[in-house]
């Protein structure tokens, strides 16, 4: 060691000032390297000679574990802590002043958190010439570009003195930052592509100052226990061989932080003294949030350099760290924890569900707790080394990849070499990789081959929100985590939550809201949230709506009001300001178009607001449900005509105008009777419904009243008929694997209206399909009625080929369901036998 310690040829205030700075670029949450330049700050130098310095804490460093307030430094610059039963002695080592050196050494670092819990730190700080340039210490961009202003100052602050500073500091951790040992830094925004080279050639131009790593600073590598350079690279090479060498020694220089956790801070100038406070890693409900929410707050106001490493929002600064705060997952979280105090850990975990519920948050939470070294069952604790590493984005056998770059063969080559070794440090080594469906096949065939070959200690967690684009393979050879959508409820939960940390004033109906736009995702929610926090004090319904583009529930009803009752000239005006200030007019008909289905749903009734169970009161009668199913049908077609329209404002007016009127493709239910059935499948069932009245092979029978007997016309075709409205009620199916599945599978076979209710039958050609669609009754019976616009009653029939005749026959099967078209129920019918369900309950 001793032979790579140089002196420093500058004034120690500089140094220290230029270590302050450094030490600024650190994660705050980092509490070891934190505790340790709190001794910065409460030193008071003397410089009483010339190769001899000595130094006081003024108040004693508690935060340090230090009780002793002296520090002397006679011999080089550097920090040696002896722990002895009064307290702690640092020697500040002053060097010889030779001009020529470099080196600030701090080795033997001990700190001993609140927990109790050491972290050791070995760390050799170098100095050495340098050419600026940062690509062959694997770092990330965004780190380049920091470290390219801090070399800077650096670099302007010692010019004058020709002088040479280096900090050496950590090394980079995820895979493909092995890459970046051979070529520059791809940046992920060509913004920061610009700011790396930029960074970069002044750097090359200067050729002054050249800093190592992330962090830049003796202090940075407290609590890191990545070894020394040299001791790293000889080990490498013991451990990896000679053809990895220089791949290993790219990832193992020093312990640098290729990510942050949740990319919150990594500095806080503007709050050095929270750098010091030995808090646990994870937030819970207090501290670590509390902090980031200044400084964040505080970036926004301006009040701090926009340049700062602040979370750029909501969501970023919220990013769920323990299991505990992932909301609306807790099947997930009760799986994936048991797996870990079970021990049963496999080596390929994929997390799939749809955006923003949390997938990459649990990737890793898990991560963390399967290396967490605490003994109780909830993990990751957030405490020990093991998460005290991870958090801070130093733990070397945790690592994120790039999903595109690692589709790169000398990429997936690194990774795949690199999965091979086993953990440095700790239990297992993980490799989280996001949106996994934008690996290549030969990528997947790799990956997979190699997990056969793995050892125990490999972990690959990967999600997707794309389940379906991934190889058979892959999908069947990993636990798969489903994220589903989460509640409304829940989200607006979490949005109060949030206000609360934040200091928002909220009206909780529009975090409702908010909730309810964002489609199941906490992220879009947060995003929201976000936007409306930077527009008024207060987030309320009106700021929402103004935000977002849509709408309020009263305005809505308002227009759906005068559209139903025939106010033409009040249709037109209240229709036209919305769409001229508020709203364009593809929202506007969707909005209307949820609204109705709500109210025919029977969803205004109960959980809604008063304007809404206002408004469906006023329209519970059948003849207004009819015009409200009449209404959504012509808005049905009016969007789709909307889509190619250049004057849609005006094609809206015009629907909404047509509201009114009872018109409709279908029957009228009242008093009238109608029938369309295919008797073609009624052959062989002699006994089958009477309602379908079908005796004849081929014959369609229809019966009608006078009314409606105009309109038999068009019934030429029943067939078509049933198919046209299969087709329609198949469409307003909002799971889209159901749609497909009804519309591959299934079909109408005949449909009867009679006095307000009609009786549909539906055929599937296999059992597994009639009892598929048996479980999706409801929302099979509620879509069916929206087309028919009354109560409908389907029936779920096997439809089977004689062997003899190779006619198809309908097997009854013991399924009846009675649904109204406000509230549904059902009628369970103990098996009814084919043909005894000829009688329909209109109960
Ligand atoms: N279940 C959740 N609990 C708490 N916060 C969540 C949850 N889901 C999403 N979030 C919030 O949304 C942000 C993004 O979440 P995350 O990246 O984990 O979602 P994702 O499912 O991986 O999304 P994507 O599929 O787009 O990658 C988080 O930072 C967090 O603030
Ligand atoms: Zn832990």
């Amino acid at each position: 060691m001793d032979g790579r310690r140089h002196s420093v040829d500058i004034p120690i205030s500089r140094t220290l000032i230029a270590l302050r700075r450094v030490r600024s670029l650190r994660d705050p949450s980092t509490n070891s390297m934190s505790k340790f330049s709190s001794l910065f700050d409460n030193v008071k130098w003397e410089t009483n000679s010339s190769n001899g310095i000595s130094l006081q804490l003024v108040n004693g460093c508690p935060e340090a574990g230090l009780e002793h307030n002296e520090i002397r430094g006679p011999e080089y610059l550097g920090f040696d802590e002896r722990r002895e039963e009064q307290g702690h002695e640092f020697r500040l080592h002053s060097v010889p002043e030779t001009f020529s050196s470099r080196l600030i050494t701090c080795e033997n670092v001990e700190q001993v958190g609140k927990t109790g819990s050491p972290v050791r730190a070995k760390q050799v700080g170098e100095l050495d010439d340098c050419n600026g340039d940062f690509k062959d210490y694997g770092l990330h961009e965004e780190e380049v570009h920091r470290k390219g202003q801090l070399s800077e100052r650096s670099h302007s602050s010692f010019k004058d003195k020709g002088m040479n500073l280096t900090c050496m500091t950590a090394t980079i951790n995820s895979v493909e930052d092995v890459d970046s040992c051979n070529e520059p830094i791809v940046g992920s925004s060509p913004m920061e592509r610009v700011n790396h080279r930029a960074s970069k050639q002044k750097l090359q131009s200067r050729n002054q100052v050249k800093l190592y790593g992330a962090n830049g600073d003796v202090a940075s590598r407290a609590g890191s226990p990545c070894p020394s350079l040299d001791v790293v690279s000889n080990r490498s090479r013991q451990l990896y061989g000679d053809e990895d060498v220089d791949v290993v020694d790219c990832i193992h220089r020093g312990c640098g932080i290729s990510y942050c956790w949740s990319k919150t801070p990594r500095l806080r100038e503007s709050n050095p003294s929270s750098d010091f406070e030995d808090l646990p890693l994870l937030s819970g409900d207090t501290s670590e949030t509390t902090l980031c929410g200044q400084s964040f707050w505080k970036c926004i106001n301006g009040e701090i350099n926009p340049h700062s490493d602040t979370p750029r929002s909501l969501s970023q600064k919220f990013r769920p760290k323990s299991f505990d705060e992932l909301v609306g997952q807790s099947v997930v979280v009760r799986s994936l924890l048991s797996a870990i105090s079970k021990g049963r850990i496999t080596s390929f975990y994929l997390f799939h569900g749809p955006r923003g519920t949390g997938k990459t948050s649990a990737s890793k939470i898990f991560a963390a707790a399967l290396n967490c070294l605490s003994l109780e069952e909830f993990k990751p604790c957030g405490r020990c080394r093991e998460c005290i590493l991870f958090y801070s984005g130093r733990s070397r056998d945790v690592k994120e990849v790039d999903s595109l770059r690692i589709n790169r063969l000398d990429r997936l080559r690194s990774l795949v070499k690199n999965a091979v070794v086993p953990p440095v440090s700790s239990r297992f080594k993980i490799f989280i990789i996001d949106e996994c469906q934008l690996l290549h096949g030969e990528t997947w065939a790799t990956v997979l081959n190699s997990l056969e070959k793995l050892s125990q200690h490999i972990v690959f967690v990967m999600s997707t929100p794309e389940l379906d684009m991934l190889p058979r393979s892959a999908v069947s050879r990993s636990q798969k985590y489903h994220f589903p959508k989460i509640k409304d409820s829940d989200i607006s939960n979490r949005l109060e939550k949030i206000c609360v940390k934040e200091g928002l004033d909220y009206d909780r109906v529009a975090l409702d809201f908010i909730a309810a736009k964002s489609n199941g995702s906490l992220r879009d929610a947060e995003m929201m949230l976000d936007q409306l926090s930077l527009l008024g004090k207060k987030i309320t319904m009106s700021l929402t709506y103004e935000l977002i583009g849509t709408v309020s529930d009263d305005e809505l009803l308002d227009l759906l009001d005068l559209a139903l009752s025939c106010d033409t000239s009040n249709t037109v005006i209240r229709a036209r300001e919305l769409m001229r200030s508020k709203i364009d007019p593809m929202q506007l008909i969707s909005q209307l178009a949820n609204l109705i289905m709500d109210i025919l749903a029977g969803k205004c009734e109960e959980d809604s607001s008063e304007a809404r169970r206002k408004f469906s009161g006023n329209h519970a009668s059948e003849v207004d449900l009819q015009k409200l199913s009449h209404a959504l049908r012509i808005l049905s077609e009016t969007e789709k005509h909307l889509r190619v329209s250049k004057n849609q404002t005006t094609w809206l007016t015009v629907a909404l105008l047509q509201l009114s009127s009872v018109e409709s493709n279908l029957p009228e239910v009242n008093d009238s009777k109608m029938c369309l059935a295919n008797a073609q499948h009624k052959e062989g069932d002699s006994n089958s419904t009477s309602a379908t009245g079908g005796r004849s092979n081929h014959s369609f029978t229809c019966m009608c009243n006078g009314s409606n007997s105009s309109k038999l016309g068009k019934l030429e075709d029943p067939e078509r008929r049933l198919e046209s409205v299969w087709k329609r009620a198949t469409e307003l199916c909002q799971s889209s694997s159901l749609k497909k599945f009804l519309r591959k599978q299934g079909k109408l076979s005949s449909l009867c209206v009679n006095q307000g209710l009609a009786i549909a039958e539906l055929e599937f050609h296999n059992p597994n399909h009639v009892s598929r669609a048996e479980k999706s009754w409801k929302l099979i019976a509620s879509s069916l009625q929206l087309v028919v616009g009354c109560n409908v009653e389907i029936r779920i029939n096997l439809a089977v080929t004689d062997p003899v005749t190779k006619c198809e026959k309908v097997r009854k099967i013991s399924f009846s369901l009675f649904s109204c078209s406000r509230r549904l129920q059902l009628k369970s019918r103990a098996s009814t036998k084919s043909g005894s369900d000829s009688e329909v309950s209109h109960g």
